[in-house]
């Protein structure tokens, strides 16, 4: 049986996410060879392709050249950049697939030639073992066969779910911020546990286990999290009393003025990425 044939894929940008990428697409499939990876440093490219034998291709725009599927995963602020540097090079059909926060699709179809199907998506860092979230919503040209390659190039990631690009801020602001908020819980009930006389080693380990467990109880049982919470709460218990505890250290509202903080600053990140009014419109490819 021979193995089904991978669009060659270019990773532009191999730091944190671009590194999850690489690796997500050779778990589901993609061999080292259908992948190259540029990155601003070449010590960092070579690093990647020593890890993971892909190609260390430079610049941008040779990479893109020779790809089917480019997933752009530079920092916001470079992606302008990025995408004046690669348009004239892109092939007629080519898939560009963007992780980075904010900036929208119609970004990506201002600059990039006319009719370039564009995916934006929203990944977040447990898809480095395969634990990740991400919602995934296509650009003007984009179709539901973009889409399901995205998803087969996101395959070895976690959950996968498609959403109006509406509303990508806000998953952005939930599942794309989200492990720093559950990593600064983990660590807040580590330092607890130090203060009331366990290791560090311990109650770091406990931490994160209950963490890990409460997760997987909500997903498994898909009961609310409310009704999970009753069941740990004893009448007159310690748990309502932690409860209330957090009630009256207002935790609630900080969890939720940080999803709207991450919401404004990812819709900021999109506005600083509009092109000018005066801009010229898009490039012509390279002949
Ligand atoms: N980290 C996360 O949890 C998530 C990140 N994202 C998005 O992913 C994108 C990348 O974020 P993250 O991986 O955290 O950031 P990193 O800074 O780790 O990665 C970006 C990489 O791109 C490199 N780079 C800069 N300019 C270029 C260029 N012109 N061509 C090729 N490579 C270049 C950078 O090099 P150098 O450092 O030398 O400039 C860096 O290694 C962002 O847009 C972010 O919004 C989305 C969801 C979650
Ligand atoms: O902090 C950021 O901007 C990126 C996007 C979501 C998670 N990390």
């Amino acid at each position: 049986m021979t193995a089904t044939a991978r669009p060659h894929t270019a990773v532009l940008g191999g730091g944190v996410m671009g590194e999850a990428l690489v690796s997500a697409l050779l778990t589901a499939g993609w061999t080292a060879d259908d992948v190259d990876v540029t990155e601003r440093s070449a010590a960092r490219a070579m690093e990647l392709s020593g890890r993971y034998g892909v190609r260390a291709a430079d610049p941008n725009r040779k990479a893109v050249k020779g790809a089917d599927l480019v997933l752009v995963a530079v920092k916001p602020q470079v992606v302008p950049e990025v995408l004046a540097e690669i348009a004239p090079a892109l092939r007629p059909g080519t898939l560009v697939v963007s992780v980075a926060a904010g900036v929208p699709v119609a970004v990506y179809e201002a600059a990039l030639p006319e009719g370039t199907p564009v995916v934006r998506v929203m990944p977040n860092t447990p898809a480095l073992v395969g634990k990740g979230a991400s919602g995934i919503a296509p650009g003007s040209h984009a179709t539901d066969e973009h889409l399901a390659l995205v998803e087969e190039a996101l395959a070895a990631t976690g959950l996968v779910v498609r959403v109006a690009e509406k509303d990508l801020d806000a998953v952005t602001a939930i599942s794309g911020s989200g492990p720093a908020y559950a990593f600064y819980l983990i660590d807040a009930m580590a330092e607890a546990g130090v203060l009331l006389g366990l290791t560090r080693d311990l109650a770091t380990r406990l931490a994160v286990a209950t963490v890990e467990g409460s997760a997987a109880l909500a997903a498994q049982t898909g009961d609310h999290p409310v009704v999970l919470r009753e069941r740990v709460s004893s009448p007159g218990g310690t748990t309502v009393a932690g409860v209330a505890a957090l009630d009256a250290h207002g935790v609630r509202a900080g969890v939720v003025a940080a999803a709207r903080a991450a919401y404004d600053r990812s819709r900021a990140l999109g506005a600083a990425a509009r092109p000018t009014p005066t801009a010229e419109p898009g490039p012509a490819r390279d002949e």
